[in-house]
């Protein structure tokens, strides 16, 4: 059973969401993909959303372009914590996209990362995911290592 639901409004985001699953995929957390609109499938939104964590789902990642209704109706659905991801939109670059999830009325938090961010939201769901299993916890705290090495043992002359 998957923990991790990757869910955006179209398939026009994967080339985006797919940095997330990467994520997933590196601490070896178990998801789904699925394309899930608010929009144009409004029904199978709800019972996705719905039966979310009666399936074992621990956490969704939700990334929408444009008028991206697509995390916070989810978020409106479960109690999971749901994580947005402004997709980049042709016309307004994404921010249209970050507006509309990032600004959610009292009650419905988001936690929305930066705009095409998908990689920041899958290590996301990963930390929430470590208050619950410790592998997930240590694997966390080697990456955050390996990280500032990296950066401490750059020779930029
Ligand atoms: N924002 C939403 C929702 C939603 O929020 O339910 N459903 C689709 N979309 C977005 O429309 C954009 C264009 O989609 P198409 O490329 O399929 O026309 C995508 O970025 C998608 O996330």
């Amino acid at each position: 059973m998957p923990l991790v639901g990757v869910i955006m409004g179209s398939k026009s985001d994967w080339e985006v969401m797919k940095e997330a699953v990467e994520v997933l995929k590196a601490f070896e957390v178990s998801h789904e993909v699925k394309v899930v609109s608010a929009h144009r499938t409004p029904e199978f939104m709800m019972n996705y959303a719905r039966e979310a964590h009666q399936r074992g789902l621990e956490v969704i990642i939700a990334g929408a372009g444009g008028a991206a209704h697509l995390p916070g109706m989810v978020a409106s659905l479960t109690h999971l914590p749901v994580i947005g991801v402004p997709v980049p939109s042709r016309n307004l670059n994404g921010l249209d996209s970050l507006l509309s999830i990032v600004q959610m009325p009292y009650g419905v938090p988001v936690a929305t990362v930066a705009i095409g961010g998908a990689k920041n939201a899958g290590l996301l769901a990963v930390r929430i995911l470590s208050l619950k299993h410790q592998d997930l916890a240590e694997k966390m705290r080697k990456f955050m290592e390996e990280m500032r090495d990296e950066v401490l043992s750059t020779q930029l002359i």
